[in-house]
C-alpha cells in the first residue's frame, strides 16, 4: 500500500517503520527531523529489537508527496487545526485516512473535511518516545485497535488489519469505534493528568496506595460516562482493574502528556479532557475528577 505519515513523531515513525519494513510504500511527512531521516534513514530501538532502515523517503510539504492510498494521522490533537493544510494535499478519489491519535473528535473533524466513508480510526496501545533526530523509541507495548467511523467500508478496515499484522503489530479490528475510544481514555485521562500534573511516571502513581486508589476512582468516572453514551459494546467495571494491571507492567513510562509539559509544547487536553467531560455532562454524567483535572492542567499549561 502507498501510505503518507502525516505527524511523524514517536507513533507516527514507528508504525510507518514497521509498514515500511514489511514492504509498503511509506512516505514520512516530517519536520524536526527531515534533514536527519533524508540524511541517514531512519533507526527504531525497540524492545522487540532495533532495526534501521537506510531509505526513507521524506517529505517536508504534502505536496510533494500527492494522492497516496493511505493516510496515517499521527499528529497531537492540538494541531488538527492542521489537517486541512497537510492532508488535502494527500487526498484523491481512492484515499483512505486512519487516525491513530488519542481522546475524542478527530474523526468527526476529518470526517467534516474529507468525508465520513473514507474515515478509520484506532486507539493505540503503545509506549514510544521520540530520540535524537532520525530515531525514535520503543519502549513497550503496541497493539491497536481499529475501527470504521460512520460509513467507511468494512473491507477497507480488514485490508488495512492484515497490513498492520504482516508489519508485526497485534491489531484487532473492533464493532465498536466509540467504545474502543473511550477505554482508552480509561487510561489516558487519570495517568496523563495524575502524571503530568505531579510530575511523576506511571509506576510511582502505582505504587502509593493513595494515587492508585485515586486513578481507580478516576477510571470509574470515566466508565460511567463511556457508558451513558449509548454504546454497542459497554465498559464493565473490571476494566479498571485490567487496565490497572496492564498499567503495573509499563514501570517508569512518563506518559507522552507529560513529556509535552517538560518540553513546553501545548497539551492534548481539549480531545482528552474537555471533549470527555462535554460528553459526560451531555449525557448527564458530571466528570467531577475529571473536570478537576482539566482545570489544574489548563492552569500548568498557560504557565508553559
Ligand atoms: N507516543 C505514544 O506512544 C502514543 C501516542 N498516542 C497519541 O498519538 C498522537 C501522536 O503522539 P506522539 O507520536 O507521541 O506525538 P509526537 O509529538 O511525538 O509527534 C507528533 C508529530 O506531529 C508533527 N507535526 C505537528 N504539526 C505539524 C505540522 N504542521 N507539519 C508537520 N508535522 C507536524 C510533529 O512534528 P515535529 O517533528 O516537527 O515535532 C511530530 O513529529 C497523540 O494524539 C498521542 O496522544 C497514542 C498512543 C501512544
Ligand atoms: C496508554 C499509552 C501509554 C499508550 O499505551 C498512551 O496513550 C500515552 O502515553 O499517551
Amino acid at each position: 500500500m502507498r501510505i503518507a505519515v502525516v505527524g511523524s513523531g514517536a507513533l507516527g515513525l514507528y508504525y510507518g517503520a514497521l509498514l515500511q519494513r514489511a514492504g509498503n510504500e511509506v512516505t514520512f511527512l516530517l519536520r524536526r527531523d527531515y534533514e536527519a531521516v533524508s540524511a541517514s534513514g531512519l533507526t527504531v530501538r525497540s524492545i522487540n529489537g532495533d532495526f534501521k532502515l537506510d531509505k526513507v523517503s521524506a517529505a517536508l510539504r504534502p505536496e510533494e508527496i500527492g494522492e497516496t492510498e493511505l493516510v496515517l494521522v499521527g499528529l497531537k490533537t492540538f494541531a488538527n487545526d492542521s489537517y486541512q493544510e497537510l492532508i488535502a494535499p494527500l487526498v484523491g478519489d481512492k484515499t483512505y485516512i486512519l487516525t491513530l491519535q488519542n481522546g475524542l473528535g478527530n474523526e468527526e473533524l476529518l470526517a467534516e473535511l474529507f468525508g465520513s466513508y473514507r474515515i478509520l480510526g484506532g486507539v493505540a496501545f503503545l509506549c514510544a518516545n521520540r530520540g535524537e533526530p532520525g530515531t525514535v523509541h520503543h519502549l513497550g507495548a503496541g497493539r491497536i485497535e481499529l475501527g470504521c467511523f460512520a460509513d467507511a467500508p468494512e473491507s477497507l478496515l480488514t485490508e488495512v488489519a492484515v497490513m498492520f499484522r504482516a508489519a508485526g503489530v497485534d491489531c484487532r479490528q473492533v464493532r465498536d469505534l466509540k467504545s474502543a475510544r473511550w477505554q482508552k481514555l480509561v487510561w489516558n485521562i487519570p495517568f496523563n493528568g495524575l502524571c503530568t500534573l505531579l510530575n511523576a511516571p506511571v509506576d510511582r502513581l502505582l505504587t502509593n496506595a493513595a494515587t492508585r486508589s485515586l486513578v481507580r476512582d478516576i477510571m470509574l468516572e470515566v466508565i460511567a460516562a463511556a457508558n451513558a453514551q449509548g454504546l454497542q459494546e459497554p465498559i464493565p467495571a473490571e476494566f479498571a482493574e485490567k487496565m490497572l494491571v496492564f498499567s503495573d507492567g509499563m514501570g517508569p513510562y512518563r506518559p507522552s502528556m507529560l513529556i509535552d509539559r517538560e518540553e513546553q509544547r501545548p497539551l492534548e487536553l481539549d480531545a482528552i479532557f474537555a471533549r470527555a467531560v462535554a460528553a459526560g455532562a451531555k449525557s448527564g454524567v458530571q466528570l467531577d475528577k475529571t473536570s478537576m483535572l482539566h482545570s489544574l492542567l489548563q492552569f500548568v499549561s498557560a504557565e508553559c
